[in-house]
């Protein structure tokens, strides 16, 4: 794998029993519980203070760590004089040690969580095992529905850690806090909408690289990838994309395509298309090339001479000469990207399209073609990732507001995506723009997490209006940025 060592260390998302295991070691190598603890709440007092004024406050605190952060936070702002109660969930809890937090002790009943309070959701964090019921539901059902702010430890109390699924009920936090690094489930399922902003703190617990169950996709990890092109450079150095379209009206995605791999940093890109729409197609592009596509030697002889990479699907249709051609060009194992149409004509008999599928590809569905592909499968969408990628021997980049890349290494978690790209022809410009990184010699892993990352960033403050053939001009100025201007 070929991200980047120390941004691996930096962006790796840990789930619930590594997060464990990790303050476990850290105790062994001698710091106290105790002091994670405070070191924990001081993390929380601190963004709790920047971020609200002074309000009357209830901290539930569960049986565990995550309830003694609780404890310990509920302390820190009773000596800097908050209007702070408490709710035990085990009221039973021996607090003979803690005074002044013992004196704030309401009972669980007492709590009617409004607008104009601050409740801190210190019941359960990384140790949640199983649904919330009795009290515990009671507590946070009761705290989902109210107008309450909410600032959650670690995670929203029945969020889960692993998956971003709900049991049984969850908070929808304004803030969460959590430590070390973030979990899968912050990001997941239902992450984003429950925990609000999550602020991620430091309290000293070491990174060990296998604490790693994914990465959180970002530049650091593949920007060393995004070589700039050197000054004496010619097009065909920089990689080739050759993209099949398909004919008359459906040209436009295979176009958007194309015109999203010509601004990837690759040298040239040849349009495939049937005789009938080449001369349309002709007319719609400048720098990318067109060619016919009379079966598929026209694909085959295309990428035997030029290398590089291949798109196939936005467009293509379902004919037998494409799909042909689609085979013909896997046998060659030439590093390719499906999406779309080169998917769903396999969905009757996938097994036809994975047996010819090797680690170079990268398939890109949204949720409808992945089920049609794959079948229901159970699990997280990384975990349904992870086990298609298995069963594919490909790169499989599945698509949604959250998008997991999952191939033979760490999985990654891509959360940068916006609504805004819920619009016709986006996927059509993220299957180009990863042929395009794919044409330049980078991985299918990295080319897919540079192409999820660089492609919602492009469209990340454009409005509900955004059209796909704006995208590649804004990807373009992105890719600016991010690549180290040449010497
Ligand atoms: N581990 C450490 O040294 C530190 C942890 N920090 C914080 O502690 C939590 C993790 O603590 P843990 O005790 O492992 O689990 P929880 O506090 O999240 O859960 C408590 C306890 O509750 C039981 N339980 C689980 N699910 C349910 C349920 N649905 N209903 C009832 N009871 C349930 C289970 O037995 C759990 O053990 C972590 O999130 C941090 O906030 C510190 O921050 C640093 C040191
Ligand atoms: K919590």
């Amino acid at each position: 794998m070929a991200f980047d060592e120390a941004a691996i260390r930096r962006h790796m998302l840990v789930t619930p029993g590594a997060m464990a295991a990790a303050d476990e070691r850290t105790i062994a190598g001698g710091t106290e519980r105790a002091v994670l603890i405070r070191r924990a709440a001081r993390a929380i007092t601190r963004v709790l203070r920047s971020r609200y004024a002074k309000q009357p406050t209830v901290i539930l605190c569960g049986p565990g760590h995550n309830g003694a952060d609780g404890i310990s936070v509920a302390e820190m702002l009773i000596e800097a004089g908050w209007p702070v109660e408490v709710v035990l969930l085990d009221e039973n809890q021996d607090l003979s040690d803690r005074l002044g937090v013992l004196s704030r002790v309401r009972p669980s009943g007492t709590f009617s969580p409004r607008a104009g309070m601050l409740v801190i959701d210190a019941l359960f964090g990384a140790g949640l095992s199983r649904l919330l019921e009795g009290e515990a539901l009671m507590l946070i059902e009761r705290l989902e529905l109210s107008q309450a702010t909410c600032l959650a430890i670690d995670l929203p109390s029945g969020l889960d850690g692993q998956t971003g699924e709900i049991r049984g009920a969850a908070p929808y936090a304004d803030a969460t806090v959590t430590f070390h690094r973030l979990k899968p489930g912050h990001l997941l399922g239902h992450g984003p909408e429950r925990c609000g902003k999550v602020f991620l703190a430091d309290i000293g617990i070491e990174a060990e690289e296998d604490d790693a169950g994914a990465l959180h996709n970002h530049p650091d990890l593949w920007r060393h990838l995004l070589r700039p092109s050197k000054r004496d450079t010619h097009k065909y150095e920089k990689g080739h994309v050759t993209a099949l379209g398909g004919p008359g009206l459906k040209g436009g995605a295979g176009r958007l395509a194309a015109r999203a791999a010509a601004v990837s940093g690759a040298g040239a890109v040849t349009y495939l298309t049937p005789l009938s729409s080449a001369e349309f197609a002709a007319a719609s592009f400048d720098a990318v090339m067109v060619a016919p596509f009379h079966g598929p030697d026209s694909v085959t002889d295309l990428t035997y001479k030029r290398g590089g990479a291949c798109v196939f699907g936005p467009g293509m249709g379902h004919g037998d000469a494409a799909k042909e051609a689609l085979l013909a060009v896997l046998e060659t194992e030439i590093p390719c990207v499906l999406d779309a149409d080169a998917l769903t004509l396999f969905e009757k008999k996938p097994g036809e399209l994975f047996e010819k599928l090797h680690p170079n590809c990268v398939l890109t569905p949204h949720e409808g073609e992945f089920s049609r592909l794959f079948g229901e499968m159970e699990g997280s969408k990384l975990e349904r990732a992870c086990k298609a990628a298995k069963k594919a021997g490909a790169v499989v980049l599945l698509k949604g507001s959250t998008t997991v890349i999952a191939g033979d290494g760490l999985p990654l978690v891509n959360s940068n995506g916006s609504a805004a790209l819920a619009t016709a022809g986006a996927g059509d410009v993220l299957a180009g723009l990863i042929a395009g990184f794919l044409a330049q010699g980078m991985a299918a892993a990295e080319a897919a997490a540079a192409g999820a990352y660089i492609h919602a960033d492009a469209a990340s403050g454009q409005g509900p209006g955004l059209e796909a053939e704006a995208l590649p001009p804004l990807i373009a100025s992105v890719l600016k940025n991010l690549v180290a201007p040449t010497h």
